[in-house]
């Protein structure tokens, strides 16, 4: 398979080692601000870059008929747009917040135990996220779908990074110098504490993830998630 990489930074390179162990060709590298590449001898776009340049990355390979995986976090506002394009030209699309096996478990948790919690209104939610001091968007996409499927089953209105705001489910993020990425879910109340919590050793789990979605895309048509890919949820 020829992989064109949007991106070729800390994820770019991760993947790049991936993707040629598994016998795959990277036909393209991106590693600069720039929309001028051209996306030729590619059958799969795999876009980790920054919040910014997403969407314009996105777009251009519908454009060319190009199958897109995107693992870039921080332009999730511009998602509905981005699936209503995809359908209108007949393209390919793959967003996950995380592409980590470990963490799409950990998102099978998260809803399970929010479902068993939804009539104890005694306890207290909150989240936290820790990632390394580079990470340019908080909170982390992670905690955005962590948060998201807590709400559906709390007494929270949205989320929120301000602690202050006591009927929003706070999410508290921590930037850690050299820090991949770690999760915590927390349900407390005046007798217990219920935690749950995903901690990524390294990128290996984001980039592997990422190549076997690409790998799983390539002649199919439409938008889709990790669970299609991973068969769960
Ligand atoms: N979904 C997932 O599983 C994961 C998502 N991420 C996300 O992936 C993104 C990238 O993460 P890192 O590699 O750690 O960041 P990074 O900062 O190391 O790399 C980003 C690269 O994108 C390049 N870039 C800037 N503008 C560009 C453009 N217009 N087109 C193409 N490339 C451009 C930058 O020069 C840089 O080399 C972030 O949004 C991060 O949150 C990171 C890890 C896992
Ligand atoms: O920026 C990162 O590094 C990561 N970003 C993703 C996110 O925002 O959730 C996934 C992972 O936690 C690492």
């Amino acid at each position: 398979m020829k992989i064109g990489l949007l991106g070729y930074g800390k994820m770019g390179k991760t993947i790049e080692q991936i993707a040629l162990h598994r016998q795959h060709d990277i036909t393209l590298k991106v590693e600069k601000d720039t929309d001028s590449y051209a996306l030729e001898n590619i059958d799969v776009a795999i876009d980790f870059s920054t919040p910014d340049a997403a969407v314009a990355n996105i777009t251009k390979c519908f454009n060319h008929n190009i199958p897109v995986i995107s693992g870039t976090t921080g332009w999730l506002d511009h998602y509905d747009d981005v699936v209503a394009l995809c359908k209108e030209k007949n393209g390919t699309f793959l967003y996950a917040s995380n592409f980590s096996l470990g963490v799409n478990i950990f998102f099978e948790l998260n809803k399970t135990l929010s479902k068993l919690m939804k009539n104890l209104p005694e306890y207290d939610i909150s989240m936290e996220e820790i990632h390394h001091t580079e990470k340019l968007d908080a909170p982390s996409g992670t905690a955005i779908t962590l948060a998201e499927e807590i709400l559906k089953n709390s007494k929270y209105g949205s989320w929120t990074l301000d602690a202050a705001k006591l009927n929003d489910l706070h999410i508290h993020s921590k930037r850690i110098d050299k820090v991949p990425g770690t999760h915590q879910v927390v349900y407390n109340s005046s007798v217990d504490t219920i935690e749950i919590k995903h901690t990524a050793h390294n990128r290996d789990g984001f980039a592997l993830g990422a190549v076997i979605a690409a790998e799983w895309i390539v002649g199919k048509k439409g938008v889709f998630s990790m669970k299609d890919v991973l068969n769960i949820g």
